[in-house]
């Protein structure tokens, strides 16, 4: 195999091969976004329902971008329909990732026949970047979530063999021996149980850290969402760690786009009824599925604080379109005015974009994190699995919100702590810091021209790396 050097005009062809959880697969087709928008051409590789679950290509990109439909093999235990981690219970979560792995035959003979020049993928997928080199594709790990989560899992030796001693939520409970700087990034012991799960070799046949070490160790680069104006010490530490590049590509703020549904126009005209600034949306992302308990505090502690609120109320992940989820008898007539309940997957970014949101509740998922800071709202925090509880730590420690008070022990909380810390961030002068320090972060989250000029660079390592086939490596 000879090896090959990119012209810097020549049109690349890159493969986007994204974790089947909607929390990866948006970041991934956003980057693909700005690739082809660069005259590049992208094969965008998920199963048929993702691929069809997928936002609109816009018109001018739709000649530069290939949606390849790759099915799931049927795999014991797992839901007929299941395609993605919101489609199904978090204990199937491990069957999902045994059939995402029967994916690599049919991946392995595209990339066979179609030769691209590099292959940017996801942590789950450790039989990979073999079949890259073999084929001298140019691979990387393109990380959806920030710096510090990833480096919460020490070096890919240590993701890989397995050696991390930590074995206890207790040994989450405080920051890794490998960071050498002063940090208040930790979890809390209702959080670190998902660590250790996510150490320990789980129904997949396989650890999520040995998948991560194992994608890290077999990359050339590692690519990640995050930027040196926010928390860029953890970038250094991982380019420590795994001793290869960590190339930012900034925070990819998503463009609001123009939306002439019937949702968005329902959505608009409660909104344009509320005064500016006084409504907190309410949102947990697509995966996390809070216990019934959880919800009725949430829902009487939106009613207690007696702020005007937009909760998109997902269905908790795997029970079906049928089931519904109980709210507080009587909840909804008692809010009616004052309280929108949405059942179903709600316009975001447009609503967080309204001039009436004045604040976010959020699970600190990494995407709506990045999104409430677009717009300087400050964040409540509530988080409940993966980076959620990093990230609901540097709310507290940057002061541009607050974490809502909750049980050491189990994460409970209650209907009083959510109204408190909704009114504290909302309405009290005390809270005044976190407003300011907010609309004080969209300075940075905000600036598209300071992503832009990522996106850039990010792209112009693609077209400038030398593409080294695996036979001249070895020489
Ligand atoms: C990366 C990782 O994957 C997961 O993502 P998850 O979907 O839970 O949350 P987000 O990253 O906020 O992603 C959620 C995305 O869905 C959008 N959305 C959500 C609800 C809705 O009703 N309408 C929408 O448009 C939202 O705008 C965001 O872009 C884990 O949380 C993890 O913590 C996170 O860091």
């Amino acid at each position: 195999m000879e090896s090959r050097t990119m012209a810097k005009t020549s049109k690349l062809h890159v493969v986007m091969f994204p974790w089947l959880g909607f929390g990866h697969i948006i970041p991934f087709f956003e980057l693909s976004k700005f690739i082809a928008h660069r005259g590049h051409k992208i094969s965008f590789v998920s199963t048929p329902r993702n691929i069809d679950r997928l936002p609109k290509i816009p018109p001018h990109l739709i000649s530069s971008i290939t949606l390849l439909k790759i099915p799931l093999p049927k795999v014991e235990g797992l839901p007929e329909s299941a395609e993605a981690t919101m489609d199904i219970k978090n204990e199937y979560i491990p069957h999902l990732k045994k059939a995402f792995d029967g994916m690599e035959a049919e991946l392995t003979c595209f990339l066979e026949n179609s030769l691209p020049d590099w292959i940017l993928y996801d942590f789950a997928p450790y039989w990979l970047p073999p079949v890259a080199a073999r084929l001298g594709i140019s691979r990387a790990y393109f990380r959806v979530i920030n710096a510090w989560f990833l480096a919460f899992f020490g070096s890919s030796e240590t993701m890989i063999n397995g050696s991390d001693e930590r074995k206890s939520a207790e040994d989450f409970m405080i920051p890794p021996k490998w960071v050498p700087f002063e940090t208040k990034l930790a979890y809390r012991r209702y959080e670190a149980n998902w660590l250790v799960r996510a150490t320990q070799t789980n129904d997949s046949g396989f650890s999520d850290s040995y998948r991560g070490g194992k994608v890290i160790d077999g990359s050339e680069v590692i690519f990640i969402r995050h930027c040196n104006e926010f928390e860029s010490i953890w970038l250094k530490l991982l380019e420590e760690l795994h001793k290869r590049p960590v190339i930012p590509v900034g925070l990819m703020p998503p463009q609001v786009e123009e939306d002439n549904s019937q949702s968005w126009v329902s959505i608009k005209a409660w909104l344009d009824d509320q005064n500016e600034l006084s409504v907190v949306y309410v949102a947990l992302g697509s995966e996390v599925s809070p216990s019934q308990d959880q919800l009725h505090e949430l829902a009487l502690g939106l009613e207690l604080s007696g702020v005007p609120f937009f909760w998109a109320l997902r269905k908790p992940s795997g029970f079906g379109e049928s089931y519904e989820v109980v709210l507080p008898v009587g909840f909804e007539e008692r809010v009616k005015g004052r309280g929108m309940v949405w059942k179903s997957w709600a316009p975001q970014l447009k609503i967080l974009s309204h001039d009436s949101v004045g604040a976010f509740l959020t699970h600190c998922g990494w995407s709506s994190f990045i999104e409430g800071l677009i717009f300087g709202h400050p964040l409540i925090a509530l988080p409940f699995q993966v980076d959620q509880g990093l990230n609901a730590r540097i709310v507290a420690d940057k002061q541009f919100g607050m974490e809502i008070p909750r049980s050491d022990e189990d994460g409970s909380f209650t209907r009083n702590s959510v109204s408190d810390s909704i009114k504290l961030v909302m309405i009290n002068f005390e809270g005044k810091k976190f407003r300011d320090n907010a609309k004080e972060m969209s300075g940075i989250f905000g600036d598209k021209r300071l992503h832009d000029r990522y996106i850039d660079n990010f792209i112009n390592f693609l077209e400038n790396h030398r593409i080294i086939s695996s036979a001249t490596e070895s020489e």
